[in-house]
Protein backbone atom coordinates (compact mmCIF):
# COMPACT_ATOMS: atom_id res chain seq x y z
CA UNK A 1 0.00 0.00 0.00
CA UNK A 2 1.00 3.53 -1.00
CA UNK A 3 2.16 5.70 2.08
CA UNK A 4 0.58 8.81 2.99
CA UNK A 5 2.91 11.03 1.20
CA UNK A 6 3.73 9.22 -1.47
CA UNK A 7 -0.21 8.77 -1.99
CA UNK A 8 -0.59 13.00 -1.75
CA UNK A 9 2.20 13.49 -4.55
CA UNK A 10 0.09 11.09 -7.00
CA UNK A 11 -2.46 13.21 -6.27
CA UNK A 12 -0.71 16.47 -6.40
CA UNK A 13 1.13 15.07 -10.15
CA UNK A 14 0.86 17.00 -12.77
CA UNK A 15 -2.20 18.99 -11.44
CA UNK A 16 -2.67 22.54 -13.42
CA UNK A 17 -3.88 25.91 -12.03
CA UNK A 18 -6.95 26.90 -13.09
CA UNK A 19 -7.48 29.76 -15.65
CA UNK A 20 -7.02 33.21 -14.68
CA UNK A 21 -9.70 35.94 -14.45
CA UNK A 22 -9.42 39.71 -13.26
CA UNK A 23 -11.54 40.57 -9.92
CA UNK A 24 -11.80 43.22 -7.94
CA UNK A 25 -9.45 43.61 -4.97
CA UNK A 26 -12.30 43.25 -2.40
CA UNK A 27 -13.15 40.07 -3.66
CA UNK A 28 -9.87 38.69 -3.89
CA UNK A 29 -8.94 37.56 -0.59
CA UNK A 30 -8.18 33.79 -0.26
CA UNK A 31 -7.63 33.74 -4.17
CA UNK A 32 -4.20 33.43 -5.55
CA UNK A 33 -1.98 35.68 -7.96
CA UNK A 34 -1.79 34.57 -11.81
CA UNK A 35 0.80 37.64 -12.46
CA UNK A 36 3.09 39.15 -9.99
CA UNK A 37 1.85 42.49 -9.10
CA UNK A 38 3.90 45.61 -9.97
CA UNK A 39 3.76 48.38 -8.35
CA UNK A 40 1.46 51.03 -10.36
CA UNK A 41 3.42 54.41 -7.84
CA UNK A 42 6.33 55.43 -5.52
CA UNK A 43 5.39 54.74 -1.96
CA UNK A 44 5.22 57.00 -0.52
CA UNK A 45 5.15 58.94 -4.00
CA UNK A 46 7.05 62.09 -2.29
CA UNK A 47 8.85 62.77 0.88
CA UNK A 48 6.78 62.83 3.53
CA UNK A 49 6.43 63.38 7.33
CA UNK A 50 6.39 61.03 9.99
CA UNK A 51 5.31 63.18 12.77
CA UNK A 52 3.31 66.35 13.61
CA UNK A 53 5.72 69.16 13.54
CA UNK A 54 7.72 71.76 11.38
CA UNK A 55 9.18 71.44 9.14
CA UNK A 56 12.70 72.42 9.51
CA UNK A 57 16.30 72.93 7.31
CA UNK A 58 18.56 71.16 9.66
CA UNK A 59 21.60 73.85 8.45
CA UNK A 60 19.54 76.11 10.68
CA UNK A 61 19.22 74.21 13.66
CA UNK A 62 23.29 73.86 15.12
CA UNK A 63 21.53 74.58 18.94
CA UNK A 64 18.36 73.84 20.40
CA UNK A 65 16.30 77.24 21.09
CA UNK A 66 16.88 78.55 17.85
CA UNK A 67 13.85 81.18 16.71
CA UNK A 68 12.59 80.23 13.34
CA UNK A 69 9.79 82.21 11.28
CA UNK A 70 6.79 80.21 10.12
CA UNK A 71 5.49 81.09 6.84
CA UNK A 72 3.05 78.86 5.94
CA UNK A 73 1.69 75.13 6.50
CA UNK A 74 1.37 71.83 4.86
CA UNK A 75 -1.64 69.82 5.34
CA UNK A 76 -2.40 66.48 4.35
CA UNK A 77 -3.35 66.55 0.79
CA UNK A 78 -2.49 70.42 0.16
CA UNK A 79 1.06 70.53 -0.38
CA UNK A 80 2.70 73.76 0.34
CA UNK A 81 4.03 75.36 -3.03
CA UNK A 82 6.98 77.89 -1.42
CA UNK A 83 10.10 77.06 -0.39
CA UNK A 84 11.44 76.78 3.04
CA UNK A 85 14.20 79.49 3.31
CA UNK A 86 17.79 80.43 5.88
CA UNK A 87 15.53 80.69 9.21
CA UNK A 88 11.78 79.93 8.14
CA UNK A 89 9.91 76.67 8.61
CA UNK A 90 6.80 75.71 8.08
CA UNK A 91 3.89 73.45 10.18
CA UNK A 92 3.61 70.31 9.01
CA UNK A 93 1.65 67.09 10.07
CA UNK A 94 2.04 63.21 9.48
CA UNK A 95 1.84 62.13 5.85
CA UNK A 96 2.00 65.79 4.81
CA UNK A 97 4.46 66.10 1.98
CA UNK A 98 7.72 67.72 2.97
CA UNK A 99 8.46 71.44 1.45
CA UNK A 100 11.01 72.37 -0.52
CA UNK A 101 14.20 73.57 0.84
CA UNK A 102 13.35 71.56 4.35
CA UNK A 103 15.41 68.37 5.46
CA UNK A 104 14.04 67.48 8.74
CA UNK A 105 11.19 67.73 10.84
CA UNK A 106 10.77 69.09 14.41
CA UNK A 107 8.28 67.61 16.55
CA UNK A 108 5.80 70.26 17.65
CA UNK A 109 6.30 68.85 21.57
CA UNK A 110 9.98 70.00 21.25
CA UNK A 111 9.00 73.24 19.77
CA UNK A 112 6.94 76.45 21.00
CA UNK A 113 5.02 79.03 18.30
CA UNK A 114 3.85 82.47 19.34
CA UNK A 115 2.42 83.81 16.20
CA UNK A 116 4.74 83.50 13.06
CA UNK A 117 7.66 82.57 15.31
CA UNK A 118 8.80 78.83 16.41
CA UNK A 119 11.29 78.49 18.90
CA UNK A 120 12.88 74.90 18.81
CA UNK A 121 13.82 72.85 21.85
CA UNK A 122 15.65 69.97 19.65
CA UNK A 123 18.67 70.07 17.14
CA UNK A 124 17.96 67.38 14.22
CA UNK A 125 20.18 65.50 11.40
CA UNK A 126 19.23 65.37 7.74
CA UNK A 127 16.01 63.28 7.35
CA UNK A 128 15.28 63.24 11.00
CA UNK A 129 11.08 62.37 10.54
CA UNK A 130 11.04 62.38 7.17
CA UNK A 131 9.84 59.73 4.96
CA UNK A 132 11.38 59.10 1.70
CA UNK A 133 9.72 59.15 -1.51
CA UNK A 134 9.57 55.00 -2.64
CA UNK A 135 11.17 54.20 0.56
CA UNK A 136 8.62 51.29 1.02
CA UNK A 137 9.04 50.53 -2.74
CA UNK A 138 9.31 51.94 -5.84
CA UNK A 139 6.96 52.43 -9.15
CA UNK A 140 7.20 49.21 -11.42
CA UNK A 141 8.90 46.91 -8.60
CA UNK A 142 7.29 43.11 -7.86
CA UNK A 143 5.68 43.71 -4.99
CA UNK A 144 3.53 40.52 -4.60
CA UNK A 145 4.69 38.04 -6.76
CA UNK A 146 2.49 35.20 -8.35
CA UNK A 147 1.09 32.00 -6.67
CA UNK A 148 0.76 34.23 -3.02
CA UNK A 149 -2.71 34.00 -1.64
CA UNK A 150 -3.80 37.02 -0.82
CA UNK A 151 -4.49 38.29 2.51
CA UNK A 152 -5.17 41.05 4.49
CA UNK A 153 -1.46 42.33 4.18
CA UNK A 154 -1.42 41.37 0.62
CA UNK A 155 -4.92 43.31 -0.16
CA UNK A 156 -2.97 46.81 1.94
CA UNK A 157 -0.57 46.29 0.18
CA UNK A 158 -2.03 45.75 -3.39
CA UNK A 159 -4.28 48.80 -2.68
CA UNK A 160 -1.44 51.16 -1.39
CA UNK A 161 0.25 50.48 -5.11
CA UNK A 162 -3.16 51.68 -6.69
CA UNK A 163 -4.25 48.20 -8.07
CA UNK A 164 -8.12 48.29 -8.34
CA UNK A 165 -8.09 45.03 -9.55
CA UNK A 166 -6.20 41.67 -9.58
CA UNK A 167 -5.45 38.49 -11.51
CA UNK A 168 -5.96 35.14 -9.92
CA UNK A 169 -6.68 31.98 -10.16
CA UNK A 170 -10.68 31.03 -10.89
CA UNK A 171 -11.85 29.40 -7.66
CA UNK A 172 -11.57 25.61 -8.29
CA UNK A 173 -15.60 23.90 -8.56
CA UNK A 174 -14.99 20.96 -6.85
CA UNK A 175 -18.08 18.60 -6.93
CA UNK A 176 -18.99 16.63 -3.38
CA UNK A 177 -21.15 12.85 -4.28
CA UNK A 178 -22.15 11.05 -0.66
CA UNK A 179 -23.44 7.86 -1.57
CA UNK A 180 -25.53 5.92 0.80
CA UNK A 181 -28.89 4.59 1.45
CA UNK A 182 -29.31 5.68 5.12
CA UNK A 183 -28.65 9.43 4.32
CA UNK A 184 -30.74 12.11 4.58
CA UNK A 185 -29.96 15.48 4.60
CA UNK A 186 -29.34 17.29 8.87
CA UNK A 187 -33.37 18.15 9.58
CA UNK A 188 -34.77 15.85 7.18
CA UNK A 189 -37.43 13.38 8.58
CA UNK A 190 -35.45 9.90 9.70
CA UNK A 191 -36.69 7.01 9.29
CA UNK A 192 -35.20 3.89 10.82
CA UNK A 193 -31.57 3.02 9.86
CA UNK A 194 -30.89 6.40 8.60
CA UNK A 195 -28.53 9.22 9.48
CA UNK A 196 -27.81 12.60 9.18
CA UNK A 197 -25.42 13.26 5.96
CA UNK A 198 -22.84 14.91 7.83
CA UNK A 199 -19.98 14.42 5.96
CA UNK A 200 -21.51 16.37 2.89
CA UNK A 201 -21.55 19.67 5.24
CA UNK A 202 -18.35 19.03 6.41
CA UNK A 203 -16.72 18.82 3.20
CA UNK A 204 -18.14 21.40 2.01
CA UNK A 205 -17.17 23.72 4.53
CA UNK A 206 -13.50 22.02 4.29
CA UNK A 207 -13.48 23.09 0.35
CA UNK A 208 -14.90 26.67 1.13
CA UNK A 209 -12.14 27.16 3.94
CA UNK A 210 -9.06 25.99 1.25
CA UNK A 211 -10.43 28.20 -1.05
CA UNK A 212 -12.55 26.01 -3.17
CA UNK A 213 -16.39 26.39 -4.54
CA UNK A 214 -18.07 23.67 -3.55
CA UNK A 215 -20.96 22.04 -5.09
CA UNK A 216 -23.01 19.52 -3.44
CA UNK A 217 -24.79 17.05 -5.53
CA UNK A 218 -27.28 14.96 -4.58
CA UNK A 219 -26.96 11.73 -2.69
CA UNK A 220 -26.22 8.91 -4.58
CA UNK A 221 -27.77 5.41 -3.37
CA UNK A 222 -26.30 2.63 -3.53
CA UNK A 223 -27.13 1.22 -6.78
CA UNK A 224 -24.77 1.27 -10.09
CA UNK A 225 -27.63 2.96 -12.29
CA UNK A 226 -27.13 6.04 -9.61
CA UNK A 227 -23.42 6.31 -9.23
CA UNK A 228 -22.78 6.15 -12.78
CA UNK A 229 -25.44 8.73 -13.45
CA UNK A 230 -24.44 11.41 -10.93
CA UNK A 231 -20.40 10.62 -11.28
CA UNK A 232 -21.80 11.68 -14.90
CA UNK A 233 -23.33 15.25 -13.62
CA UNK A 234 -19.85 16.18 -12.81
CA UNK A 235 -18.12 17.55 -15.95
CA UNK A 236 -17.03 20.48 -15.86
CA UNK A 237 -15.91 20.44 -12.88
CA UNK A 238 -12.14 20.94 -11.61
CA UNK A 239 -12.58 18.10 -8.76
CA UNK A 240 -14.66 15.43 -7.87
CA UNK A 241 -14.71 14.18 -4.22
CA UNK A 242 -16.91 11.48 -3.33
CA UNK A 243 -17.48 10.10 0.04
CA UNK A 244 -18.52 6.73 1.23
CA UNK A 245 -18.87 3.44 -0.43
CA UNK A 246 -15.02 2.63 -0.99
CA UNK A 247 -14.37 0.06 1.22
CA UNK A 248 -15.15 -3.63 0.40
CA UNK A 249 -18.90 -4.29 1.46
CA UNK A 250 -21.28 -5.45 -1.12
CA UNK A 251 -22.58 -1.58 -1.20
CA UNK A 252 -18.87 -0.36 -1.72
CA UNK A 253 -19.97 0.27 -5.63
CA UNK A 254 -18.06 3.51 -6.09
CA UNK A 255 -14.89 2.49 -7.18
CA UNK A 256 -16.59 0.39 -10.29
CA UNK A 257 -19.29 3.35 -10.77
CA UNK A 258 -16.06 5.72 -11.30
CA UNK A 259 -14.03 3.17 -13.41
CA UNK A 260 -17.71 3.10 -15.66
CA UNK A 261 -18.14 6.50 -16.53
CA UNK A 262 -14.26 6.42 -18.00
CA UNK A 263 -12.40 7.38 -14.28
CA UNK A 264 -9.02 5.84 -14.80
CA UNK A 265 -7.87 4.54 -11.42
CA UNK A 266 -4.16 5.50 -10.18
CA UNK A 267 -4.55 3.71 -6.52
CA UNK A 268 -7.38 2.63 -3.78
CA UNK A 269 -6.32 1.72 -0.20
CA UNK A 270 -3.52 3.52 1.44
CA UNK A 271 -1.55 2.59 4.72
CA UNK A 272 -3.20 5.38 6.92
CA UNK A 273 -5.03 5.26 9.55
CA UNK A 274 -8.13 6.78 9.48
CA UNK A 275 -8.38 7.11 5.58
CA UNK A 276 -7.41 3.25 4.62
CA UNK A 277 -9.60 2.87 1.69
CA UNK A 278 -8.90 6.29 -0.34
CA UNK A 279 -8.92 6.43 -3.84
CA UNK A 280 -7.79 8.43 -6.38
CA UNK A 281 -8.16 8.89 -10.16
CA UNK A 282 -8.67 11.25 -13.03
CA UNK A 283 -11.63 11.89 -15.20
CA UNK A 284 -9.41 12.90 -18.35
CA UNK A 285 -7.54 16.38 -16.66
CA UNK A 286 -10.08 16.20 -13.51
CA UNK A 287 -8.82 14.49 -10.36
CA UNK A 288 -11.02 12.36 -8.93
CA UNK A 289 -10.66 11.83 -4.92
CA UNK A 290 -12.83 8.77 -3.48
CA UNK A 291 -12.93 9.56 0.47
CA UNK A 292 -13.49 7.20 3.06
CA UNK A 293 -17.20 7.30 5.02
CA UNK A 294 -16.68 7.49 8.15
CA UNK A 295 -17.25 10.79 9.22
CA UNK A 296 -12.88 11.16 10.86
CA UNK A 297 -11.59 9.57 8.00
CA UNK A 298 -13.42 11.70 5.02
CA UNK A 299 -12.33 14.63 7.37
CA UNK A 300 -8.57 13.58 8.03
CA UNK A 301 -7.90 12.35 4.32
CA UNK A 302 -10.13 15.50 3.38
CA UNK A 303 -7.48 17.99 5.30
CA UNK A 304 -4.69 15.56 3.66
CA UNK A 305 -5.46 15.28 0.46
CA UNK A 306 -8.21 17.40 -0.91
CA UNK A 307 -7.29 20.27 0.91
CA UNK A 308 -3.49 20.32 -0.61
CA UNK A 309 -5.04 19.08 -4.08
CA UNK A 310 -7.37 22.35 -3.87
CA UNK A 311 -4.67 24.60 -2.88
CA UNK A 312 -2.66 23.60 -6.35
CA UNK A 313 -5.32 23.78 -8.28
CA UNK A 314 -5.56 27.57 -7.13
CA UNK A 315 -2.36 28.10 -8.11
CA UNK A 316 -0.46 28.12 -4.90
CA UNK A 317 2.80 26.60 -4.71
CA UNK A 318 3.12 25.54 -1.16
CA UNK A 319 -0.01 23.13 -0.64
CA UNK A 320 0.22 21.85 3.14
CA UNK A 321 -0.68 20.16 5.11
CA UNK A 322 1.81 22.82 7.46
CA UNK A 323 3.34 20.20 9.95
CA UNK A 324 4.34 21.46 13.50
CA UNK A 325 6.30 19.79 16.24
CA UNK A 326 4.91 19.72 20.11
CA UNK A 327 5.69 16.98 22.71
CA UNK A 328 4.05 14.31 23.60
CA UNK A 329 1.48 14.18 26.60
CA UNK A 330 1.23 10.57 26.96
CA UNK A 331 2.54 7.40 26.54
CA UNK A 332 1.89 5.88 23.26
CA UNK A 333 2.49 2.59 21.86
CA UNK A 334 4.31 0.70 19.01
CA UNK A 335 2.29 1.94 15.32
CA UNK A 336 1.42 -0.71 12.99
CA UNK A 337 2.05 -0.59 9.25
CA UNK A 338 -0.41 2.16 8.72
CA UNK A 339 0.57 5.93 9.17
CA UNK A 340 -2.02 7.20 12.07
CA UNK A 341 -2.75 10.38 12.67
CA UNK A 342 -4.44 10.57 16.47
CA UNK A 343 -6.62 12.87 17.68
CA UNK A 344 -5.20 14.81 20.54
CA UNK A 345 -5.83 18.29 22.71
CA UNK A 346 -2.95 20.38 23.01
CA UNK A 347 -1.74 22.65 26.01
CA UNK A 348 1.20 24.61 26.89
CA UNK A 349 2.97 23.01 29.98
CA UNK A 350 4.76 25.34 32.52
CA UNK A 351 8.34 24.99 30.45
CA UNK A 352 5.83 26.98 27.48
CA UNK A 353 5.91 23.67 25.52
CA UNK A 354 3.42 22.82 23.36
CA UNK A 355 1.89 19.47 24.44
CA UNK A 356 -0.34 17.12 22.36
CA UNK A 357 -1.92 14.61 24.47
CA UNK A 358 -4.20 12.03 22.31
CA UNK A 359 -7.03 11.13 23.24
CA UNK A 360 -7.66 7.36 24.26
CA UNK A 361 -10.87 6.88 21.78
CA UNK A 362 -9.77 7.05 18.22
CA UNK A 363 -12.44 5.68 16.39
CA UNK A 364 -13.11 6.98 12.91
CA UNK A 365 -16.67 7.37 13.50
CA UNK A 366 -16.18 9.67 16.52
CA UNK A 367 -16.83 13.98 15.59
CA UNK A 368 -17.33 14.76 19.22
CA UNK A 369 -13.72 13.67 19.65
CA UNK A 370 -12.53 14.56 16.15
CA UNK A 371 -14.13 18.69 17.69
CA UNK A 372 -12.62 18.51 20.62
CA UNK A 373 -9.04 17.69 19.33
CA UNK A 374 -6.78 20.50 18.41
CA UNK A 375 -4.52 18.48 16.72
CA UNK A 376 -3.44 15.43 14.95
CA UNK A 377 -0.45 13.71 16.46
CA UNK A 378 1.19 12.21 13.52
CA UNK A 379 2.71 8.44 14.21
CA UNK A 380 4.92 7.02 11.26
CA UNK A 381 4.00 3.57 10.15
CA UNK A 382 6.05 1.24 12.08
CA UNK A 383 7.03 3.85 14.66
CA UNK A 384 8.54 2.04 18.12
CA UNK A 385 6.44 2.86 20.83
CA UNK A 386 7.40 6.72 22.21
CA UNK A 387 7.17 8.11 25.94
CA UNK A 388 5.64 11.69 27.04
CA UNK A 389 7.85 14.38 26.60
CA UNK A 390 9.56 12.77 23.53
CA UNK A 391 8.91 14.84 20.25
CA UNK A 392 6.16 15.05 17.50
CA UNK A 393 4.75 15.72 14.68
CA UNK A 394 1.25 17.73 14.96
CA UNK A 395 -1.43 19.26 12.07
CA UNK A 396 -2.77 22.12 14.01
CA UNK A 397 -6.52 22.00 13.55
CA UNK A 398 -7.62 24.82 15.97
CA UNK A 399 -6.41 27.58 13.58
CA UNK A 400 -9.98 28.38 11.57
N1 LIG B 1 -14.21 -5.84 5.84
C1 LIG B 1 -13.75 -4.58 5.86
N2 LIG B 1 -14.54 -3.62 6.27
C2 LIG B 1 -14.11 -2.35 6.30
C3 LIG B 1 -12.77 -2.07 5.93
C4 LIG B 1 -11.95 -3.12 5.49
O1 LIG B 1 -10.77 -2.92 5.15
N3 LIG B 1 -12.50 -4.37 5.46
N4 LIG B 1 -12.35 -0.79 6.02
C5 LIG B 1 -12.96 0.03 7.03
C6 LIG B 1 -12.51 1.38 6.94
S1 LIG B 1 -10.90 1.66 7.36
C7 LIG B 1 -13.34 2.41 6.62
S2 LIG B 1 -12.79 4.03 6.73
C8 LIG B 1 -14.69 2.20 6.20
C9 LIG B 1 -14.94 2.96 4.92
O2 LIG B 1 -16.13 2.61 4.42
P1 LIG B 1 -16.81 3.22 3.16
O3 LIG B 1 -15.98 4.26 2.53
O4 LIG B 1 -17.25 2.11 2.31
O5 LIG B 1 -18.02 3.98 3.80
P2 LIG B 1 -19.47 3.46 4.11
O6 LIG B 1 -19.48 2.00 4.31
O7 LIG B 1 -20.35 4.04 3.06
O8 LIG B 1 -19.72 4.20 5.47
C10 LIG B 1 -18.91 4.00 6.58
C11 LIG B 1 -19.58 4.67 7.79
O9 LIG B 1 -19.66 6.06 7.58
C12 LIG B 1 -21.00 6.50 7.60
N5 LIG B 1 -21.21 7.48 6.55
C13 LIG B 1 -21.05 7.26 5.24
N6 LIG B 1 -21.34 8.37 4.55
C14 LIG B 1 -21.67 9.31 5.46
C15 LIG B 1 -22.08 10.66 5.36
N7 LIG B 1 -22.17 11.27 4.16
N8 LIG B 1 -22.33 11.34 6.48
C16 LIG B 1 -22.23 10.72 7.68
N9 LIG B 1 -21.84 9.43 7.84
C17 LIG B 1 -21.58 8.74 6.73
C18 LIG B 1 -21.81 5.25 7.31
O10 LIG B 1 -23.10 5.33 7.75
C19 LIG B 1 -20.99 4.21 8.02
O11 LIG B 1 -21.27 4.19 9.37
O12 LIG B 1 -14.95 0.84 5.96
C20 LIG B 1 -14.47 -0.03 7.00
N10 LIG B 1 -14.93 -1.37 6.72
O1 LIG C 1 -10.32 4.87 7.47
MO1 LIG C 1 -10.92 3.80 8.43
O2 LIG C 1 -11.71 4.97 9.29
O3 LIG C 1 -9.21 3.69 8.89
O4 LIG C 1 -11.29 3.10 9.94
Amino acid sequence: MLSVSEARERILQGLQATAPEVVSLSCGGGRVTALPLLARLDNPPADISAMDGYAVRTADLSAAGVRLRLIGESPAGHPFGGTVGAGECVRIYTGSIVPNGADAIVLQENASQHDDIVTTAQVADVGLYVRRRGQDFGRGREIIPAGRCLDARTIGLAAAANHPWVNVHRRPRVAIVATGDELVLPGEPMGPGMIANSNTLMLEALIRAAGGEPVMMPVARDRMEDLVALARMVEGMDMLVTVGGASVGRYDLVQEALKRIGVEMDFWKIAMRPGKPLMHGRLGAMPVIGLPGNPVAAFVCGTLFVAPALRRLMGRHEVGPEIAMAVLGADVGANDHRESYLRARLHHDQEGRLRAVPFEQQDSAMLQVLCDSQALVIRDAKAPPASKGEACQIIRLDIC
